[in-house]
C-alpha cells in the first residue's frame, strides 16, 4: 500500500475513537481489514474488544509480538480536520489511530512476505483506563502463542519526523489513577455555619495536596500528583454536600507509590476532621512502569542504524504505559516515534505529520524481519 492508503486507514480510524473495553467500531474496522487480506499463514482470534493476529513464518521457531494500543480517550477534538472525529466528545488524543495504521501495516508487509519467525500482533484495549494489557498478558490466548519477545511503539509530538529514540531500562514511569469523593450536609448559601462546605473541602484538600511531592516524599525519587478533574455542588446559592477530584500520580520508583498514597490518606483524615465530612478514596487503573530490555533496544538501534531513519536516546518520561505489564512477563521495549505536533498528547489539537506513518511501519518491519 502507498502512503496515501494508509493516510486513509488512519483518518477512517480517527474519526471513531471510543474509550476502554467500547472499542466495537474499532474492532470491527481492524477485523474487516485483516480479513481483506490473504488468509493462509493468518490466525484471527478476538479477545473482548481486542484481537490477537498470529502471523505464521517460515521458520516459525519462536514467536515475536507487537502490540498496538486501540482505545481512544474523553477529550473533545479542537483540531478543525475535516476527518475529525465523529464520536462527540471523544478523540483519538494519544496517537493509538497512527499506532493501529503502522501494525496494519506492518501486519500488511507480513502477509505479503512471510517473514522466518512467527509474529503475534496484538490489537490491546483500554490503554487509557482501565487497562487492558494486564488482563491480554493473562489470558489463555497469551499463555498459548507465548511470544519470547513483544515491542510497541508511541508517537511523540516533540521528536521530528524520521527520527526514533529509546533506552534501556526505565522509559515511563508507574502509575495510579485517583478519584476521590468528599461528602457533608450541604444547604442554604446564606446559613454557611449550619453546612460543611465540601467545595472549601476539596479546594482545602488540593493546597495539601501539593505537599506530598514537596514535602513527603524523598527528593532523589521524582514524582507527579496532578488533578485533571473537580467537581462540586448543583447551582450558585447552595452550599455543595459533594465534592469530586480525579488525579493521576506518578512515580519513577515503585515503592514511592505506596508512600505517596499514605501521605494522601493522612491529608484525607485531617480534612474529614476539620470540616466534618466523609471522604472516599479509589486509586482506580494502576500501570507498572514501562522498563526495556536492555538486549533488545540494543538490537533496535542496530536495525535502525541501517536505515535511513534516525535513532536518538530518549529520556526517562512520567508517562504512563500498561505495556509495561508485557514488559514484566516478556522481554522486549516501546520507543517513541517522532511525529512532529505543535500540540502534545491529550491535547485537543493535537496534530501528527501522517508522513510518521511510513517511518514507523520500516521501524516496525525491519526490527519483525532482523529476527532470522
Ligand atoms: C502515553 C500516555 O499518555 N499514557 C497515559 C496512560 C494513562 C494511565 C492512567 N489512566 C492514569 O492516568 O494513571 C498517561 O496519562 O500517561
Amino acid at each position: 500500500m502507498m502512503n496515501d492508503q494508509w493516510i486513509k486507514v488512519r483518518r477512517d480510524l480517527h474519526q471513531i475513537p471510543e474509550i476502554g473495553f467500547k472499542e466495537f467500531k474499532t474492532q470491527e474496522y481492524l477485523l474487516t481489514y485483516i480479513q481483506s487480506l490473504p488468509q493462509q499463514n493468518l490466525t484471527v482470534e478476538k479477545w473482548r474488544t481486542g484481537l490477537f493476529v498470529f502471523v505464521e513464518g517460515k521458520k516459525g521457531e519462536k514467536t515475536v509480538a507487537y502490540r498496538t494500543d486501540i482505545d481512544g480517550l474523553p477529550i473533545k477534538e479542537e483540531t478543525g480536520f475535516e476527518f475529525a472525529s465523529h464520536h462527540e466528545g471523544y478523540m483519538h488524543a494519544c496517537g493509538h489511530d497512527f499506532h493501529m495504521t503502522i501494525a496494519l501495516g506492518a501486519l500488511t508487509e507480513m502477509v505479503n512476505q512471510p517473514p522466518e519467525q512467527n509474529v503475534l500482533f496484538i490489537f490491546q484495549p483500554a490503554e487509557e483506563g482501565p487497562g487492558g494489557a494486564e488482563l491480554m498478558l493473562e489470558s489463555d490466548l497469551m499463555k498459548k502463542y507465548n511470544p519470547s519477545s513483544i515491542f510497541a511503539l508511541h508517537i511523540d509530538p516533540k521528536l521530528p519526523v524520521g527520527t526514533v529514540s529509546s533506552k534501556p531500562g526505565l522509559l515511563f514511569a508507574n502509575t495510579s489513577e485517583l478519584f476521590i469523593d468528599f461528602k457533608g450536609k450541604g444547604g442554604h448559601a446564606a446559613y454557611p455555619h449550619e453546612t460543611k462546605d465540601m467545595i472549601m473541602a476539596a479546594s482545602a484538600f488540593n493546597v495539601q495536596l501539593q505537599q506530598v511531592v514537596s514535602r513527603m516524599r524523598d527528593p532523589l525519587k521524582p514524582a507527579v500528583v496532578t488533578l485533571g478533574k473537580m467537581e462540586a455542588g448543583t447551582v450558585q446559592n447552595i452550599i455543595a454536600e459533594h465534592a469530586r477530584v480525579e488525579g493521576t500520580i506518578r512515580t519513577i520508583h515503585p515503592d514511592s507509590m505506596d508512600l505517596i498514597k499514605q501521605g494522601i490518606e493522612r491529608i484525607l483524615k485531617g480534612i474529614e476532621t476539620r470540616f466534618d465530612c466523609q471522604t472516599s478514596v479509589d486509586y482506580g487503573a494502576n500501570y507498572y512502569m514501562v522498563h526495556n530490555d536492555a538486549e533488545q533496544v540494543e538490537k533496535f538501534k542496530d536495525v535502525i542504524d541501517n536505515s535511513d531513519i534516525s535513532y536518538q536516546d530518549a529520556p526517562e518520561a512520567m508517562t504512563g504505559e500498561d505495556f509495561g505489564y508485557f514488559l514484566k512477563g516478556i522481554p522486549g521495549f516501546m520507543f517513541w516515534l517522532g511525529v512532529d505536533s505543535p500540540y502534545g498528547l491529550h491535547h485537543n489539537q493535537l496534530n501528527p505529520k501522517e508522513e510518521a506513518i511510513e517511518v514507523g511501519i520500516e521501524a516496525v518491519t525491519k526490527m519483525i524481519y532482523s529476527e532470522s
